[in-house]
C-alpha cells in the first residue's frame, strides 16, 4: 500500500482525494487526520503558488510524499474572482453559503447565460522529499447559475452549472463529478508523475 498525505483541512476535498486515489491503490491521509500540523499561510498570488507552500510546508514536517491542492472558482465577468480568494471571500470565516450568495449577488443584473462563463481550476503541487516539487493545474468549464441547486460536493458547486449539461455539479453523483472535475484532471496529471 503507497502511503500518501494530502495537504488540506477540507472535507469535500479528502473525499474527493479518496475516491479516485484508493482504487489506484493509495492509503490517503490528510491534515484532519494529523491536528498538530502545520497553519500554512495563503499569501500567493497563483493557484499554484499556495499549493507549492501547502505542500513544500506539510513534507518537510512529516518527511512523506504530499499532495497539496489550491483551487478556486473564477467568474469571468468579475475578471477571475473570487480566484485565489475563493474560501476566504466573503470573510475570513470561509462559510460557504455566504461566498455562494455573494457571487450570486454580483452577478444579479447579468441575467445572460453567455456572460455568466465560469471554470473551476485546481493546481496541485507534488512534494517529494529531497525532490523538487511539482505542479500540475485543471480546470473545468460551466456558468454560474442563477441559484443554487443540488446537495452533493461542497462549496460553489451548488451554483456552477457545469458546461454541456442542464445540472450544477452539486446535482451531479460523486462518481460523475469524479469524472469530469477541475480536481480529477488535475489528478490525472499527476499520476504520470508518480510513476
Ligand atoms: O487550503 P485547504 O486546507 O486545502 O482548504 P480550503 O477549503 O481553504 O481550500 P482552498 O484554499 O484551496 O480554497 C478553495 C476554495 O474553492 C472552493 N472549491 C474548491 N474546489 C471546489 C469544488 O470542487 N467545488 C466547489 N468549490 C470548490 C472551496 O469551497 C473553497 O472556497
Ligand atoms: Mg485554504
Amino acid at each position: 500500500m503507497k502511503h500518501i498525505i494530502i495537504a488540506t483541512k477540507n472535507k469535500g476535498k479528502v473525499r474527493e482525494f479518496e475516491a479516485i486515489l484508493a482504487p489506484l491503490g493509495y492509503q490517503v491521509q490528510s491534515l484532519l487526520d494529523y491536528p498538530n500540523s502545520v497553519d500554512v499561510e495563503e499569501t500567493g498570488e497563483t493557484f499554484e503558488e499556495n499549493a507549492i507552500l501547502k505542500a513544500e510546508a506539510v513534507s518537510e514536517q512529516f518527511n512523506i510524499l504530499t499532495i497539496a491542492d489550491d483551487s478556486g472558482l473564477a467568474v469571468d465577468y468579475l475578471n477571475g474572482e473570487p480566484g485565489v480568494y475563493s474560501a476566504r471571500y466573503a470573510g475570513p470565516e470561509k462559510d460557504d453559503t455566504a461566498n455562494i450568495i455573494k457571487v450570486l449577488e454580483k452577478l444579479k443584473n447579468v441575467p445572460s447565460k453567455e456572460k455568466r462563463t465560469a471554470r473551476f481550476i485546481c493546481a496541485l503541487a507534488v512534494s517529494i522529499p529531497g525532490q523538487k516539487t511539482q505542479t500540475v493545474v485543471g480546470e473545468c468549464e460551466g456558468y454560474i447559475a442563477k441559484e443554487p441547486s443540488g446537495d452533493g460536493g461542497f462549496g460553489y458547486d451548488p451554483i456552477f452549472t457545469v458546461k454541456n449539461s442542464t445540472k450544477t455539479m452539486a446535482e451531479l453523483s460523486k462518481e460523475e463529478k469524479n469524472q469530469i472535475s477541475h480536481r480529477a484532471e488535475a489528478l490525472k496529471k499527476v499520476q504520470g508523475l508518480l510513476k
